[in-house]
């Protein structure tokens, strides 16, 4: 059985070398979503039956390790010195990425961030990092 969780945050980023406007500092609404897959548990009187795992532990798992990272801060590669200078002065939760901060990055770095958190017999299937309402990415660990 396949459930998903979403959060949101907010992140600012810059992709220094984009020919669009995307080379400016801005800022998202990004909205994250969790496919985890396992078992629905059965065991009576568990806390949990009937669900692969409560979502309120799925979304602690993503807050602490996506959310509290990025959320009004801001995600810059560590090849744009110029801006990491400045950001690093500037800001207090800043996420140096090894490449260009696109929602391809970001998705891959999520579902890394939350791989080895869940609970035994529970796997990540899928990590989906919307940048804007039509723009997404989704990793699956391939
Ligand atoms: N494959 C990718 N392409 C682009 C990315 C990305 O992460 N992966 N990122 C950007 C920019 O950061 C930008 O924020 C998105 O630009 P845009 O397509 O203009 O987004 P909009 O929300 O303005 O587009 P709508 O169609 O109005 O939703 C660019 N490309």
């Amino acid at each position: 059985m396949l459930i998903s969780r979403k959060i949101e945050i907010d992140y600012g980023h810059t992709l220094p070398n984009s020919f669009s406007f995307c080379n400016q500092l801005h800022g998202h609404r990004g909205v994250i979503v969790a496919t985890v897959e396992g078992p629905v548990i059965e065991r009576d009187g568990d806390a949990e039956e009937g669900m692969v795992m409560d979502f309120k532990f799925l979304r602690q798992i993503m807050d602490e390790h996506i959310h509290d990272l990025l959320d009004h801060g801001f995600a810059v590669w560590k090849e744009d010195k110029e801006d990491l200078e400045f950001i690093l002065r500037r800001n207090s939760r800043v996420l140096v990425t090894d490449e260009p901060p696109t929602a391809e990055y970001l998705a891959k770095w999520a579902f890394n961030q939350i791989m080895g958190k869940l609970p035994e017999g529970v796997t990540l299937k899928n990590l989906r990092w919307y940048e804007t309402p039509n723009n997404w990415a989704d990793y699956d660990g391939q």
